[in-house]
């Protein structure tokens, strides 16, 4: 049987002309070009296209690790701020300045309100706990998690927030004033910052924190988030934009995923375990999760709790470091120290008692000058360079170009936030006074609308935003009413917008290691002041 086949295939090979072969194979050929040429969404017409996508890959090996970087630079290339590339099989629209940033986030706020989906960190790393409402598609559920994450962050919120926030803050001078021997040794400021963000936001959701800078649990739960949020960017992950990849042997990148995935697992439920000891021992705090675990009046799942504490505990705790972190290295250069001379003279024009200085900073932002650094900061450290990606839910019309739904969207934050077309010539560098109508004595340019992008803008914009600030403004109080902070000439801070983060292939930077010299302001002032915020502490948490 098998035999008659085998010769009735050769005798029709015989028969088949070769100009036939001729056509047929080139044809296969080309279509197989043509399928490692194809995206999920086909040419945009009307938006220019980056030239040079090359098969399977598309843009991907061109883009290299630094996506925003080389996007910036191929809108000053090729003259098109807004532009199509190709990741791989997925089509991308990027938007690069400023004022078109803003048009895409506000102008089409309706059609871009969705998240789009990635294989690794939607398939394999959210496969337990949900997705973070950062990552979430927009649905029932999404909006659901951003209604109570805005609850819990916005404006009115804080109020809640203030022995919190007292505690954190002091924690944070107490810890560098004893590990700096006050000034003697110079310090890198970061770990005591990364503490800072980190127990705030397990405080908000579990009424859970960690005293020691170095405390285990602090530092797997920093170590897994960093490591998880590498696989959320695109040039970290190309199988999920060429499918195929998947597929190979021993693939260490889901490998990898499955393995953070259980360690965020085993300290997520450690930490949910504790909030129902507590509750059963009726000693817990306040939080998100103890008033889910209780069913106070919440129509929210188990894994849609989870999903918001996860991403507030991830929202917070790389973003707030890098931001501050940066902030701290700028203003710690030779040209940084007047600014901080600055904001001194004018936290003491509006508190003439440091002591009221600290007490204030917790429940109101009224230093025109420390408001000018934080949105710079904001701004020229954009810590999150492309933002998190969107996907168009409707058609946007975009100068008579039609985006179809489906489309991802990535808006290029750092491009927009130093487009020298917006900010002026100077927009590459790092000045706070750019904020600042008046600077003596200092008042604040009236802000009308978006002042940078750094924070995302419109129907998915950053639910933290307010508290972020806030966190900022605390730090920086007590930080500069407390201290002179000067560069280490061994270890000085890189302040490159670009180059001052190490990862540039992490979804959030992390800024290269530098250490400060600190010298005291008023040595008396700052002790005085640290033990009345550990009295009030003390009071506040007493058993
Ligand atoms: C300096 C600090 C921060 C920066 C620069 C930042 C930046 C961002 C950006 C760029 C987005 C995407 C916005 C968009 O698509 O338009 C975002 C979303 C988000 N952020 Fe932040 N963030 C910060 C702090 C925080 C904090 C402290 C929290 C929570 C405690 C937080 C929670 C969130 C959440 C939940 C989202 C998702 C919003 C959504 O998709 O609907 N962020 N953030």
């Amino acid at each position: 049987m098998i035999d008659m086949k085998l010769e009735e295939h050769s005798a029709l090979m015989g028969v088949i002309p070769r100009s036939y072969t001729l056509v047929v194979i080139p044809l296969i050929l080309y279509l197989i070009y043509k399928w490692t040429l194809a995206t999920d969404i086909p040419h945009i017409k009307g938006l220019p296209e980056i030239p040079g996508a090359v098969p399977v890959f598309g843009h991907l090996l061109k883009l290299g690790e630094d996506h925003a970087t080389v996007c910036e630079r191929w809108w000053r290339e090729y003259g098109h701020s807004v532009f199509q590339i190709k990741l791989g099989n997925t089509r991308a629209v990027v938007v690069n300045s400023f004022d078109d940033c803003r048009k895409m986030l506000l102008g089409h706020q309706n059609a871009i309100i969705d998240r789009p989906k990635l294989y690794t960190f939607h398939g394999v790393v959210s496969s337990t706990q949900g997705f973070t409402i950062g990552s979430s598609p927009w649905d029932d559920s999404c909006k659901k998690k951003r209604k109570a994450a805005g609850t819990a962050l916005g404006r009115p919120a804080l109020r809640h927030y203030h022995p919190m926030f007292d505690l954190e803050s002091y924690c944070i001078v107490r810890d560098i004033y004893r590990d700096s021997q006050n000034g003697a040794t110079e310090i890198n400021v970061r770990p005591y910052i990364q503490r800072y963000a980190l127990n705030t936001t397990l405080t908000l959701c579990y009424g859970i924190r960690m005293d020691a800078v170095y405390d285990d649990l602090l530092r797997e739960i920093l170590h897994v988030g960093s490591a998880i949020s590498l696989l959320r960017s695109a040039s970290e992950n190309l199988q999920d934009y060429i499918p195929v990849l998947r597929y190979l042997p021993n693939n260490e990148k889901t490998t990898r995923s499955k393995e953070l995935r259980d360690r965020r697992d085993a300290y997520l439920n450690l930490l949910l375990d504790k909030v129902r000891a507590m509750i059963k021992k009726g000693t817990d705090k306040p939080c998100i999760s103890a008033a889910i675990l209780k069913d106070e009046e919440t129509k929210l799942t188990g894994v849609e709790v989870s999903s918001i504490c996860l991403s507030l505990v991830s929202g917070g705790f790389e973003t707030i470091p890098g931001t501050l972190t940066s902030c701290i290295g700028s203003l710690s250069t030779p040209e940084g120290q007047i600014w901080q001379d600055r904001a001194y003279e004018d936290i003491k024009r509006h508190y003439p008692d440091i002591r009221e200085a600290w007490t204030s900073s917790i429940s109101e932002e009224q230093v025109p000058y420390v408001n000018a650094i934080i949105k710079e900061a904001g701004r020229y450290y954009t810590v999150s360079a492309m933002s998190l990606p969107r996907k168009t839910v409707t058609e946007v019309n975009w100068n008579g170009a039609i985006i179809p739904p489906k489309t991802m969207i990535l808006i290029n934050a750092q491009a927009g936030n130093h487009d020298v077309d917006h900010f002026g010539p100077d927009g590459g560098n790092f000045d706070p006074e750019r904020w600042l109508k008046s600077i003596d004595p200092p008042v604040e340019t009236e802000g009308s609308g978006l002042p940078h992008l750094s924070f995302g803008s419109g129907s998915r914009a950053c639910s933290g935003q307010f508290i972020a600030s806030r966190l900022l403004y605390i730090a920086l109080i007590r930080l500069l009413s407390s201290y002179k902070i000067v560069a280490s000439e061994e270890n000085p801070p890189n302040t490159d917008y670009v180059d001052y983060n190490q990862f540039k292939t992490a979804l959030v930077a992390i800024p290269r290691d530098f250490k400060v010299k600190l010298i005291p302001r008023d040595d008396a002032m700052t002790s005085e002041c640290l033990n009345l915020a550990e009295l009030r502490t003390k009071e506040h948490y007493k058993e």
